[in-house]
């Protein structure tokens, strides 16, 4: 399934931090969203999922434009409901299916899920009794919970280990490809970019690429023009394309 976007120029306060865009965004697959600290990836996100003044769509391709109940978003400052438990903060992703009491099958489904993302020992804790890591990965449960058709995920690998920062990613790798849901995350980090999503959007300077394999949207030039870094790429066993950061590049 593919998903036609469309947004006008973004603003914030007077400044436009966007030009206008349109692409299509694949099903089945993670999709990164790359570029610089201040490029406008939270604020693209942040329309794509409803919250801005401007209004960006998203549709299924050759249907509607979805609806807010279709479409999940983790923003990058997260903010836990203290108070909550972990089990009723992911139950929380399917509010409306929420009553006076749980339905056994939804409380399952809850517990399962848990299971798989190896938070279910957490179960009954306070988020407040959380660390940063897990409650990050709490979130995202929450919002896979939710089953959306469209998951907008901002730097959802921020807080995490390297074993979550992988084990995150292929958790929403096989949510993308078991329910066909477009998931576009915006990350920093180029290498789990390149290993985890089979497209990458660069945004800089105010505009958005065509969306193409990370591979050959990284290349060295758009990595010293855009990053202002000198690059090397390596290729290690298993993980496919490294960039590591070899020095600043020195041209303003
Ligand atoms: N609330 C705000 N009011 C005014 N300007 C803002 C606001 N939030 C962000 N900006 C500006 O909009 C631009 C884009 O910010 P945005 O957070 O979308 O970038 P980003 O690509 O997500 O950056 P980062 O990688 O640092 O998270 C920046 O120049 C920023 O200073």
């Amino acid at each position: 399934m593919m998903f036609e976007i469309r947004s006008p120029a973004l603003y914030r306060g007077r400044a436009e931090i966007v030009g206008g865009a349109e692409f299509s965004l694949r099903g089945g697959v993670l999709t990164a969203l790359v570029g610089p600290n201040g490029a406008g990836k939270s604020t693209l996100l942040r329309a794509l999922a409803g919250l801005a003044r401007e209004r960006a769509t998203i549709r299924a391709r050759g249907g509607a434009v979805l609806g807010a109940a279709r479409i999940g978003f983790l923003p990058q400052g997260f903010e836990v409901g203290a108070a909550l438990t972990v089990r009723d903060c992911v139950l929380l992703g399917r509010r409306e299916a929420l009553g006076l009491r749980v339905a056994p099958g939804l409380l399952a489904e809850a517990e399962a899920l848990l299971a798989r993302l190896g938070l279910g020992a957490l179960a009954d804790r306070p988020m407040s009794a959380l660390s940063g890591g897990q409650q990050q990965r709490v979130l995202i449960a929450q919002r896979l919970f939710r089953a959306p058709a469209v998951l907008l995920l901002d730097e959802p690998t921020s807080a995490l280990d390297l074993h979550h920062q992988l084990a995150t990613l292929e958790i929403l790798r096989d949510y993308a490809q078991e329910t066909g849901a477009a998931v576009l995350c915006a990350l920093h980090d180029l290498s789990l970019a390149a290993r985890f999503c089979a497209e990458a959007l660069v945004l800089s300077g105010g505009r958005l690429s065509a969306p193409c394999p990370p591979e050959a949207a990284l290349g060295e030039a758009v990595l010293r023009d855009h990053w202002r870094i000198a690059p090397e790429f390596l290729r290690a066993r298993d993980a496919g394309l490294v960039v590591v950061p070899h020095g600043l590049e020195a041209r303003p």
